[in-house]
């Protein structure tokens, strides 16, 4: 038997209800929340420059999706192609974010306005397409060239940021929906903007905000762009 067997054992041999039993065993959704926020610091604390992606992305890993921790921020919009569900601000450092896409829909081609993007599947499969991004000096129309094309299952995690280039990603099946969890640090394209680019030209449109809905705190806040183009 495991040290941590034992230890619960004797928890409930003590007449703790099984819920804080199960609390103390799991890293929830809360847990993940709660690691990044003190990684990021809620106030002051590290510069986006010091933020360490890969622990980050090691959390994101730790983390085992289960649905009870995130139906309460799941909401779809079926006339989109994907809704972006608002979980936590974390005092403009980071924007954390349920991601609900409807099958066979994706995102358009888009930078990351200059922030780290973690992505985990926490249900379904998602196919991700990254591109080279365009030379910034360059005027000429050039279709964008892929650069790596990856699907990913359940609990899978990959990063991007515009250091390696532009993505698009949708959701491949048929019938069913998928749902991931994002992480933006900084929330530049919520704060700032971002671009989205046409594929066969290369040529970029700049987009005011990237808005978000809030299930949980009955918000859906539909300033900003409404950008949903069909793949
Ligand atoms: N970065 C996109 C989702 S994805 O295509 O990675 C967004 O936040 O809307
Ligand atoms: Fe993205």
């Amino acid at each position: 038997m495991s040290s941590t067997l034992l230890s619960t054992t004797t928890t409930f041999d003590k007449g703790l209800a099984p819920s804080y039993q199960h609390f103390k065993e799991k890293y929830n959704l809360e847990c993940l929340v709660d690691d990044i926020k003190q990684h990021l610091g809620e106030s002051g604390g590290i510069s986006s420059e010091e933020v360490d992606e890969e622990y980050l992305i090691s959390l994101a890993r730790k983390y085992i999706s289960d649905p009870s921790d995130w139906i309460e921020y799941f909401y779809n919009d079926t006339s989109k192609n994907y809704t972006r569900n608002a979980i936590e601000n974390i005092n403009h450092k980071a924007n954390i974010l349920l991601l609900v896409w409807n099958p066979g829909k994706g995102s358009p081609i888009h930078d990351h306005a200059n922030a780290h993007c973690i992505m985990k599947v926490l249900a379904g499969q998602l196919h991700e397409t990254v591109y080279y991004a365009p030379e910034t000096d360059s005027k000429e129309a050039k279709p964008l060239a892929i650069k790596s094309a990856n699907t990913f299952g359940m609990n899978e995690v990959t990063y991007i940021s515009d250091d390696i280039g532009l993505h698009r990603v949708h959701n491949p099946h048929p019938t069913q929906i998928a749902v991931s969890l994002h992480l933006y640090t900084p929330p530049n394209a919520a704060d700032y903007g971002y671009n989205i680019f046409n594929e066969a030209t290369g040529s970029a449109s700049y987009v005011s905000q990237a808005h978000s809905v809030s299930k949980k705190f009955g918000l859906f806040d539909l300033l900003g762009e409404d950008v949903d183009h069909p793949l």
